[in-house]
């Protein structure tokens, strides 16, 4: 691992258990802050999620000003059912209808910008079970108590979700098998972000709405990447918000998913090079497992040889073996 990802880690990790509410009310000064949930036929959870932000953060501890839910075209009560839970609710395709129709998660987000009033943003999916508002605290720490943060990134242990079957660390294929290796040949001073495609994640508006949002699902990895390079890596801060359980899609739905963030990863190196030249990529690959106090960076190599055409290899076509009456 960089040593400037090994200082990085040290200084900008934290847990949700260090940002507690009421040390966060009193930093909130006059800071406004909106909380985000794109939602896409959530109806099933939404609401739960939407309940414990305002009681917990809006009735409770007034820290919480604004709670939005996208309607990103759903199909069955997710409106309805957030409206019930007391969200405002606004359909993606309502907002800035001249700029045209796009889709996705990444439009959604987007789109958030321009209807809500928060000095702060904050992105929680509405598709998570076992949701508590130390994830909207444990975001909101760092951005509300040190002003040279202007991201933060939410981590966790990611299990994966079967019905009653669970299976931990098996979730985040995604990140674990297409953005982190990705992340780390070329831009391995992200390497520590120890879930880059987390779908709970916060950042200042001032910051936010002056970089691209990418469609669909490239929209975490492109911000990440897009953060990085506008205001350097300590302007982004993670906390770890201990586990986070979501519906969990199929391979083939990941399948579309993973070669939208290839696709945002090559728009992002196309666009602005690399950190490192495309012909000696980064074959460090630091993964992270939970540990009794915190996480355990595992650095392993990622880096192949590669041998010629046998063809070229001297005496080969003399000394290999051949069947008896060829010749
Ligand atoms: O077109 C879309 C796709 C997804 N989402 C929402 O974005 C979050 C993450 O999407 P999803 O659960 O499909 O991704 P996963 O968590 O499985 O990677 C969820 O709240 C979705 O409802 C959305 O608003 N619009
Ligand atoms: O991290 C991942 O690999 C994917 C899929 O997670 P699972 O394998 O279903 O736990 O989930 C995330 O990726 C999406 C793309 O960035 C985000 O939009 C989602 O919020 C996030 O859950």
């Amino acid at each position: 691992m960089l040593p400037e990802v090994a200082s990085w880690l040290r200084r900008r990790t934290s847990t949700a258990e260090d940002w507690p509410p009421h040390v966060l009310l009193a930093a909130k000064g006059t800071s406004r802050i909106s909380v985000v949930l794109p939602a896409r036929d959530e109806e099933a959870t939404v609401g739960t999620i939407v309940e414990c932000i305002r009681g917990d953060l809006v009735r409770r501890v007034p820290l919480v000003d604004e709670i939005v839910v996208i309607d990103s075209r759903s199909t069955d009560r997710t409106a309805a059912v957030a409206r019930a839970a007391g969200a405002r609710v606004v359909a993606q395709d309502s907002v800035l209808p001249a700029l045209g129709r796009m889709s996705g998660k990444g439009e959604a987000l987007w789109k958030s910008l321009a209807v809500t009033s928060g000095d702060i943003i904050v992105f929680v999916d509405a598709d998570l079970r076992g949701f508590t508002s130390s994830y909207v605290t444990g975001l909101l720490g760092p951005l509300l108590t040190d002003p040279s943060v202007g991201y933060v990134k939410a981590c966790y242990d990611r299990p994966l979700v079967d019905g009653e079957r669970s299976v931990e660390g098996g979730g985040g294929r995604v990140t674990e098998l297409v953005a982190r290796p990705l992340i780390n040949m070329h831009w391995p001073l992200l390497a520590g972000v120890m879930q880059p495609l987390g779908g709970e994640y916060a950042g200042r508006r001032a910051l936010l709405e002056r970089l691209p949002f990418v469609t669909g699902y490239g929209v975490e990895i492109g911000l990440l990447v897009d953060v990085y390079r506008d205001s350097g890596l300590d302007a982004i801060a993670q906390v770890d918000l201990g586990r986070r359980v979501h519906t969990n899609q199929g391979t083939e739905a990941l399948g579309v998913m993973a070669g939208q963030i290839m696709v945002t990863a090559w728009s992002r190196l196309e666009r602005h090079g690399r950190m490192v030249p495309l012909s000696a990529p980064s074959t460090a690959l630091t993964q992270f497992r939970r540990s009794a106090d915190g996480h355990d960076p595992r650095t392993a190599d990622m880096g192949v040889g590669e041998r010629p055409p046998m063809i070229e290899v001297p005496g080969y076509a003399t000394s290999r073996p051949v069947a008896p009456g060829r010749r």
